[in-house]
């Protein structure tokens, strides 16, 4: 079971119930306060313990059955903490994660090794439960997932029209400049470049351009400030960052007709004319500190400007006294009144709605609501789900006879269509993951330290029946050899930079006939070294791969642009900006009070 949080505290008691002989829990984290409300395995007393270890010793009171409970305090990504052969002693494999990255890892792994997989989510109100079985129904990226919405950059910068789009100003550029940790690089002349470049792409108005680049560096002398030697500079940084960002930066805006052709002009903020008395009166008063906690009203310009003032005191405290940089943490206070500040400030220039500070947060942190229920009830699917697996008798990996046992479940709040489920259908042919072959690349330390790259090369093209010559990446997106790329063929296998243990080996047939195929390498100890057997496919043109996205931290499969929309009792249909024709799938309503669940 992977994800000891929401869901997996849930699934866990399931499990330990059902009489399962063995379980291995995962998880990387610690228990936090704000876990306790729904992850019902955790009381007050485990805060900042290990979850596994805690969920282990919690479910011990009722663990009727004598199940074997093994928890694993780490990262399932860890290939170190956790290789191929770790992965392989398990008949089954629970995920009861909350982000796409461990989930797509997880389901490659089962993937490689053919073990059948529950996947599991939920929003909300909205839960979802696919039973994965690889190769033979769909797999977790076979159905694309909706990415985080971004903004265009002109947006953010020149010409917000809605909260969101200032509080991404707020704490994706401004805070981001200021406090963060990269943002210093701003100022060498080959990363200006790499700037202009980026803004080049995204507009042609070169006014507004150079205009942002201004913009930039001037921010980066503000953060020399934050420490600078001399107090007096010091004591300098947040009025001249208000001035600067509110009035100057504004100002110069404005001055760039082309934006306003069509569109209401900011108002540049008056501070020392209109606001720096009123502030320095609030500052007087340690009482207004309450400002700050009132955090589900709407505070006036004022107030926001002190909020903004005390947050950037602290954090340009903390910057001298103790920490390098400051990243954004919606549990970090202090960030998260600046951010809530500096975007409310710029709402009013922009004569855009402010928002309070417990709406800004929930934007700011991508929270999204976790029901106890939903899980619960998404969990008790999972484990009765896994049922007709055991129930079956599977043999080599052949998953044909479960399929019709097996259906993907969902439960949302819909009045009368609580739950719904949809057969399973084969994999997509366009999914990047199962369009693949797969398989284990088991090399010995022998093998890894006398044969080269051409030896693994000459063995691909005679073991697979390539017509001539192959490509191979290895990771992400090193290549290490192809038709013009041969430097490293007398290379021993173990000189080649990054091939160890737990690493890819993505291999292209460089006549585009057969598909690609990928290979985990497998040094951990094996008798011989040898090459999966595989019969490689005739390649299907078009595979979409994955756009993959630094901040794809989304917690469900379901999410607004995914909803599912339940249009009779026969058609379920996801509707997720693609063809919905070919999302189209029967489902199948399940007995809610009967005995005949099938799932
Ligand atoms: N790569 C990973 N390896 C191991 N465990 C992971 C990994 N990624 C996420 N998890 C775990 O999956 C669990 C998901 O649970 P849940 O969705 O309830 O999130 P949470 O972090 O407990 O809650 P919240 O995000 O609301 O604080 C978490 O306990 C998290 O630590
Ligand atoms: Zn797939």
């Amino acid at each position: 079971m992977v994800g000891a949080g929401g869901i997996g505290c849930e699934l866990l008691k399931n499990l330990v119930l059902s009489q399962y002989g063995e379980i291995h829990i995962v998880d990387l984290d610690t228990i936090t306060l704000s876990n306790l409300n729904r992850q019902f395995l955790f009381r007050p007393k485990d805060i900042d313990k290990s979850k596994s270890l805690t969920v282990v010793k919690a479910v011990e009171a009722f663990n009727y059955h004598n199940t074997k409970l093994v928890p694993h305090h780490g990262n399932i990504m860890d290939t170190n903490q956790f290789p191929i052969a770790w992965w392989d002693q398990f008949s089954y494999v629970f995920n009861a994660l909350d982000n796409l990255e461990a989930r797509r890892y997880v389901n490659k792994m089962c993937l490689f090794l053919k073990k059948p997989l529950m996947e599991s989510g939920t929003t909300g109100y909205d839960g979802q439960v696919q039973p994965i079985f690889p190769y033979y129904s769909e797999c977790f990226e076979c159905q694309a997932k909706a990415t985080p919405k971004t903004y265009p950059v002109c947006t953010i910068r020149s010409t917000p029209s809605q909260p969101v789009h200032c509080i991404t100003w707020a704490k994706e550029f401004l805070f981001h400049q200021l406090f963060d940790e990269s943002s210093s690089t701003v100022t060498t002349e080959q990363s200006k470049e790499q700037q202009r470049k980026k803004l080049e792409e995204e507009t042609n108005d070169k006014q507004e351009i150079e205009n942002m680049l201004k913009e930039s560096n001037e921010l980066s002398e503000l953060r020399q400030l934050i420490k600078a030697p001399e107090l007096d500079d010091r004591k300098q940084f947040i009025h001249r960052t208000i001035i600067k960002i509110f009035k100057v930066d504004i100002e110069r805006l404005l001055r760039i007709d082309s934006l306003w052709k069509t569109r209401v002009k900011p108002v540049p903020l008056q501070f020392d004319e209109s606001y720096a008395h009123e502030l320095s009166s609030l500052l007087s008063d340690k009482a207004n500190e309450n400002i700050i906690n009132r955090d589900t009203q709407v505070w006036s310009l004022v107030e926001n400007l002190y909020v903004f003032y005390k947050s950037s005191e602290n954090l340009q405290k903390r910057l001298n006294e103790s920490e390098t940089f400051v990243s954004f943490d919606k549990d970090d206070e202090d960030t998260l009144n600046f951010v809530v500040a500096a975007a409310n400030i710029r709402c009013s220039i922009f004569n855009i709605e402010v928002k309070s500070k417990f709406d800004i947060k929930q934007i700011a942190g991508n929270i999204i609501p976790a029901i106890a229920t939903t899980n619960a009830i998404i969990s008790g699917f999972s484990s009765l789900g896994a049922l007709s697996f055991y129930k079956s008798q599977v043999e080599n990996n052949d998953f044909g006879n479960i399929l019709s046992d097996s259906s993907t479940v969902f439960v949302s709040i819909r009045p009368n269509k609580y739950i719904t489920s949809a057969s399973l259908v084969g994999p997509g042919d366009q999914c990047p993951s199962c369009s693949l072959s797969r398989g284990l690349l088991n090399l010995n330390e022998d093998e890894l330290n006398t044969w080269t790259l051409k030896d693994l090369v000459d063995k691909l093209i005679h073991s697979y029946g390539y017509n001539d010559d192959v490509s191979i990446i290895l990771g992400q997106s090193k290549l290490i050899y192809d038709f013009d790329f041969d430097d490293n063929l007398d290379k021993k296998l173990s000189e080649i930079n990054g091939f160890r243990n737990g690493e890819l080996l993505l291999v292209q047939d460089e006549d585009d006939i057969l598909e690609n195929m990928e290979l985990y390498i497998n040094t951990a100890p094996v008798d011989s070294s040898n090459l999966p057997i595989i019969k490689l496919r005739p390649k299907k043109q078009n595979v979409g791969i994955p756009e993959e996205n630094e901040e794809d931290q989304y917690k469900e499969i379901i999410t607004q642009d995914d909803a599912i929309m339940i249009e009779d009792e026969e058609e379920l249909i996801i509707n997720d900006n693609e063809d919905s024709e070919s999302k189209k799938r029967k489902a199948e309503p399940l007995e809610a009070n009967g005995k005949k669940f099938k799932v």
